[in-house]
């Protein structure tokens, strides 16, 4: 049986994964610590998955991690050099791993493969992704993963930067530019998480869309990560190789 602790555990991601854990007869649930709680009993748990918020998720994985407890970590900020920290950190500890994915629904995943696997028949590619208004990030963790793997496709098939005669604009009209790539961030009450890659070429265009309609999504994800982390050495980013995507 794995014990599995949740940092985050009263948060709405927190509150699902708490309830999927329970609910799977292999797992057990460990401490459940959200803001302000003390997080020493984690240290018991063989593996704690994160979903909290950017600016406190690097202080539990360091901590999690110097305590040989395993991480499963779905809360968004991961930068190059965020992810590069995590990897000095689990090479001060062999034998303790992570897994951090922006997102761990199967239709998301899918979308960003095809997204990567269309860029380079396009001359344009942009991101608009659509969250609840209580989201406090932007733009989504998905849609800056979304936009570097648009982006790496791109530079490895030799195309050309979007064209785009933007001269003169209210600042942020264009939206956040993620390694080249225009990326949008709508907010407003009755949405979910939604995002689409939109793709054009003189006289065609190509939407690609996903719809999470609730957190359920993610959570076949995030239990096949918290099941594979001992197994995984460790910094793994992004869950597609666990789901064979
Ligand atoms: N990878 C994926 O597939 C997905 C990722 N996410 C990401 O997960 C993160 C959480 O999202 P969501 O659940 O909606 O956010 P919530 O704000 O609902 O939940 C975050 C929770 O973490 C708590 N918290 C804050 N600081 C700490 C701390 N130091 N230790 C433990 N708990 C703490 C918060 O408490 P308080 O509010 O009192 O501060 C809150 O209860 C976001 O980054 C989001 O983008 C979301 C969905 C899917
Ligand atoms: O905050 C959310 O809700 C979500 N966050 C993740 C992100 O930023 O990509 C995943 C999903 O979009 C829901």
């Amino acid at each position: 049986m794995t014990t599995v602790a949740v940092f985050g555990a009263k948060g709405r991601m927190g509150r699902e994964v708490v309830a999927a854990i329970e609910a799977a007869p292999d797992l057990e649930l460990g401490a459940t610590v959200d803001h302000g709680e003390d997080r020493g009993p984690v240290a018991e748990a063989d593996v704690v998955v994160d979903f909290t918020v950017p600016d406190v998720v690097m202080d539990n994985l360091e901590w999690a991690i110097a305590h040989g407890v395993h991480c499963v970590v779905g809360t968004t900020g991961f930068t190059p050099e965020r992810l590069d920290t995590v990897r000095g950190w689990l090479e001060a500890h062999p034998g303790t791993n992570a897994i951090i994915a922006s997102n761990f629904s199967v239709g998301a995943l899918l979308m960003m493969k095809f997204a990567a696997e269309a860029a380079r028949f396009y001359e344009s590619v942009e991101v608009v992704e659509l969250h609840h208004p209580d989201k406090v990030d932007a733009p989504s963790g998905t849609a800056v993963t979304t936009a570097r793997k648009i982006a790496a496709a791109r530079a490895a098939a030799g195309v050309a930067p979007s064209p785009d005669a933007t001269a003169t604009q209210l600042d942020g009209a264009r939206g956040a530019v993620v390694d080249g790539i225009h990326v949008h961030s709508v907010r407003q009450r009755g949405l979910f998480a939604h995002q689409e890659v939109l793709l054009g070429n003189p006289g065609e265009t190509l939407t690609l869309r996903e719809d999470s309609m609730s957190r359920t999504s993610y959570m076949t994800g995030v239990l096949a990560a918290v099941r594979a982390v001992a197994s995984r050495p460790g910094l793994t980013e992004g869950i597609e190789d666990l789901l064979g995507i």
